[in-house]
């Protein structure tokens, strides 16, 4: 674990070999400065020489001068270093993130991976750059101050090291205490968060049962805890500070006592105490740099190992060592034989079988939850088939790269996610770096151009959070214009209009029918009536593909499908019978 931590230095070693030597340096002047003053008192002052006096001065001056100079670059550099660090981590994370497989973000829940690229890296930057430097400097400065003190007298140097012991005992019991506070405290803001995402992202749902109260009731009692959870560590902090600021008087005190009686017995002089009380002074800076220590290292490294355990986790679909890139695909799919588990407990696909020519509509109908999506699902590798293989134009999708694979396939989903930003680049993300000319083609295609030219900003319209300014339909025809831009040779459309009223669906469903002309094209539907025209139709059901026809094969065959038909066509027995193995399934 270390050694990884420390690997992410590499890349600033220049940034860190100035910092800590400038760390160093001005760790050394402090060490010095009260022997300059003893001397001042001891040797310069008796000798009234005032020229010599201002001479000294003025070096002393140059000193202060290069010791602001030298701690000003440790600040900023040193917080330059621990920041690009938290950033290089914070950058590896997200594309880390970004590779993962569909089951990773199914069973990793979104407020976890934005509080780990987020506030999990805010203390690893502090202590990349106080960690090894401020303990490096204690130990170094702590050993120094002793080593000189003991020279100039063992007795007083032994009293206040004596000390120092009571002093680090304190220190480590308050920071046990202070991190179980934080840590309480940082679970108190998480729930707060929690709270606040929710009521937030439900307000539509909020407001409609008019449960403003409720909600504001329920973030008042988390938002009192986390008061209650923050006052105890600050309460903590409160008491360990005193109590160090106490102990550390104390040891001061204690100091100038002996060493006056050590003075009255002319076994101290005047310039030796006044440079031990100044080296008291510090002595006691590498406690209390040791005490921040301890505070940062548990935050620091917690949010290290949650990084890395994150990191560490490979993706678990990657392209094949000899993968190869696939500029252009007919469209030819087949499904030989193919498992699906999602996890062991239950198998979702077994021993699917069937096969799509090139340019080809097929339809998947089928109860709800008989694994239609999850066939679609399989065909650009979202998830990795169990068993058995599917090929596209003969060859396995697994021996092709995802990148490749993925780019000849476009999905229009009935819940289509739209991206903060205007309409020219919610159509654009279809082809990053598309010409105007193209995109506008692409809207004009997706009969969207006469919407786009009433808006006073046109292509630039702010279509807001998750394109919330649009309505169902217009949102549909946007994903439709990414599409065409696109221009995948296969595409998928996943129920893409039920969640549209019948005459939206019908001018959604013509520009559909537009955008599938010479791909191949896999629907999902549940409305019968956009698939009327399908070259074939697949029922699926939980035991697998059991019906494959025309539409009107399949109503002459009387089955699940001739069932179906009635249900939206007619209603009656067959209605509830349908019903009933769909509730069943
Ligand atoms: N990400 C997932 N993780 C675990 N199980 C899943 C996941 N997605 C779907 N399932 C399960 O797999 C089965 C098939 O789901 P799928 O979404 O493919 O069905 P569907 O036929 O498309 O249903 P619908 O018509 O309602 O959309 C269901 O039992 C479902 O609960």
């Amino acid at each position: 674990m270390y050694r990884k931590f420390f690997s992410y230095y590499k890349p600033h070693k220049r940034l860190f070999v100035i910092d800590f030597s400038s760390a160093i340096i001005v760790a050394v002047l402090e060490l010095f400065f009260p022997l300059a003053v003893q001397w001042f008192i001891d040797k310069l002052l008796p000798t009234g020489d005032w020229g010599m006096i201002v001479q000294v001065s003025v070096l002393l001056l140059l000193v202060y001068a290069l010791s602001t100079l030298l701690n000003f670059i440790v600040n900023y550099l040193g917080h330059k270093l621990g920041i690009n660090i938290e950033t290089d981590m914070r950058e590896e994370l997200f594309t880390h993130v970004q590779r993962q497989s569909f089951r990773f973000f199914d069973n990793t829940k979104t407020g976890h991976i934005m509080s780990r690229i987020t506030n999990d890296l805010f203390d690893i930057g502090e202590f990349a750059h106080h960690g090894p430097e401020d303990l490096f400097i204690a130990i170094m400065t702590f050993i120094g101050a002793f080593a000189i003190m003991f020279n100039v007298n063992p007795t007083l140097a032994l009293i206040a090291v004596g000390m120092v012991p009571f002093l680090a005992w304190l220190v480590t019991f308050s920071n046990i205490k202070m991190n179980n506070a934080w840590k309480t405290m940082y679970g108190k803001i998480a729930d707060v968060n929690g709270r606040v995402e929710d009521s937030v992202s439900g307000v539509r749902v909020v407001k409609s049962f008019t449960n403003e109260a409720f909600e504001i009731e329920r973030f008042q009692e988390q938002n009192g805890f986390f008061r209650s959870a923050k006052l105890y560590a600050y309460k903590i902090m409160a008491g360990t500070h005193s109590s160090i600021y106490m102990m550390t008087r104390l040891l001061t005190l204690v100091v100038l006592v002996v060493g006056a009686w050590l003075s009255f017995n002319g076994k101290l002089s005047y310039g030796e105490l006044v440079s031990f009380v100044l080296y008291t002074n510090v002595l006691i800076k590498p406690i209390d740099k040791i005490s921040a220590l301890l505070e940062l290292y548990p935050k620091g490294m917690a949010g290290f190992k949650r990084f890395r355990e994150l990191v560490e986790q490979a993706p678990e679909i990657q392209d094949r060592p000899n993968a190869q890139v696939v500029s252009h695909l007919n469209g030819d799919i087949a499904f030989h034989q193919v498992d699906f588990h999602y996890d062991t407990s239950k198998t979702v696909l077994e021993d699917i079988s069937f096969d799509v020519r090139a340019g080809q509509t097929i339809a998947f109908v089928g109860p709800s939850g008989a694994g239609k999506t999850t066939i679609c699902s399989l065909i650009p590798r979202f998830y990795e088939v169990s068993s058995g293989a599917i090929t596209i134009d003969g060859i396995d999708v697994r021996d092709m790269t995802q990148a490749s694979l993925r780019d000849q396939i476009g999905i229009v989903q009935q819940d289509v996610f739209l991206f903060t930003g205007t309409i020219r680049e919610n159509i654009a993300y279809g082809k990053l770096g598309a010409s105007e000319e193209a995109i506008r083609e692409a809207a004009k295609k997706a009969h969207l151009e006469a919407f786009i030219a009433e808006l006073p900003d046109g292509y630039d319209t702010q279509i807001g959070e998750r394109g919330l300014k649009l309505s169902g339909g217009q949102k549909q025809r946007l994903a439709i214009a990414r599409m065409f831009l696109k221009n995948p040779p296969i595409l998928i459309l996943d129920e893409a209009t039920s969640a549209l009223d019948t005459e939206t669906e019908m001018i959604i469903q013509q520009s559909l029918t537009e955008l599938a002309e010479n791909r191949t094209t896999l629907v999902i539907a549940h409305r019968l009536a956009t698939i009327r025209n399908a070259d074939r139709v697949l029922v699926v059901t939980p035991n697998g593909i059991e019906e494959d026809g025309t539409y009107d094969e399949l109503v002459a065959q009387n089955g699940i499908f001739a069932k179906l038909h009635h249900i939206q066509f007619r209603k009656g027995q067959a209605a509830q019978e349908y019903v009933a193995m769909s509730t069943h399934s």
